[in-house]
């Protein structure tokens, strides 16, 4: 089994068991009385290189990043910093975080905020609406293709916007045959957990144009967005690199003001 698939299992479980609690025709109902989604694409698309922030414990790569005991303070001060769209880690055996943070979060900030999870099923795509969720990670690697389409509809029906995760040339093509409008190229390879960040320059000039494209992983300071944008980003992901710099809010300053400083690559759109 690898990394990925051990992940997938717990999440199919845990998966299960909230099912059990809550059916599915209730939990519709339910998220379809919740507040509209936000626009995600406009606050994605302002100017500047993007920096979505991620609230993250802990990885099966790097074990515990940190505690993290009030995630809402955390939100807050990474939309203080000047975020575009908040990443809540909600998977629980691997990377320590909850439906909980999700709610907390919502509560403490305006801007979009993403659902990272191992999506698989409609139920998870709904349960994020409910909680709040605006934007939700589907991971080409972990879903069949006619999964892929069907969830990113579903994403799309419920007014939300999917991420839809790369991480080779093979997965780029099942995105875009799957209509995916924002792409997140991963640098970490999640069978092997290995961090390769010429990924991003490999696979970005082979998708179009009109595709909003994300770095994620890696991304250790400006360096390395600047970089990243040379090679077209539009945005990069953080977690660790804010989590574990013990000043998330003044780390993510420097990275928002690296991308929108005039001698930052932009791109070319
Ligand atoms: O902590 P980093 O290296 O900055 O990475 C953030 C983000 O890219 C990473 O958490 C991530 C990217 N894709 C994922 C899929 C599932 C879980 C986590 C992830």
């Amino acid at each position: 089994m690898t990394v990925l698939e051990d992940i997938v299992a717990g999440v199919r479980e845990d998966l299960a068991a909230r099912e059990a609690v809550l059916p599915f025709d209730e939990l519709k109902i339910r998220a379809a009385a919740a507040p509209a989604p936000r626009d995600v694409m406009s606050a994605l698309r302002e100017s500047g290189i993007g920096v979505i922030a991620e609230v993250k414990r802990r990885s099966p790569s790097k074990g515990d990043l940190a505690d993290i005991p009030d995630p809402a303070a955390l939100a807050k001060d990474y939309e203080d910093g000047g975020a575009r769209v908040i990443s809540v880690l909600t998977e629980q055996r691997r990377f320590g975080g909850s439906l909980a943070d999700l709610d907390a979060v919502r509560a403490a900030v305006d801007i979009p905020i993403l659902r990272k999870d191992f999506i698989v099923s409609p139920y998870q795509v709904h349960e994020a609406r409910l909680h709040g969720a605006d934007m939700v990670l589907l991971i080409v690697a972990a879903l069949e293709q006619n999964a892929l389409v069907a969830l990113l509809d579903r994403v799309e029906s419920l007014g939300m916007t999917a991420l839809v995760e790369i991480h080779n040339a093979e997965e780029a093509d099942k995105a875009l045959e799957a209509g995916a409008k924002v792409i997140g190229v991963n640098a970490r390879n999640l069978h092997t957990l290995e961090v390769d960040r010429d990924v991003f320059s490999r696979l970005a000039p082979g998708l179009p144009m009109d595709v909003y494209k994300v770095a994620e992983s890696g991304v250790r300071g400006p360096g390395d967005l600047m970089s990243y944008a040379g090679h077209g980003a539009d945005a990069v992901l953080v977690g660790e690199g804010l989590v574990a710099s013990g000043d998330p809010k003044g780390s993510l300053v420097k990275l928002v003001t690296a991308g929108s400083h005039p001698a930052c690559p932009r791109p070319s759109r």
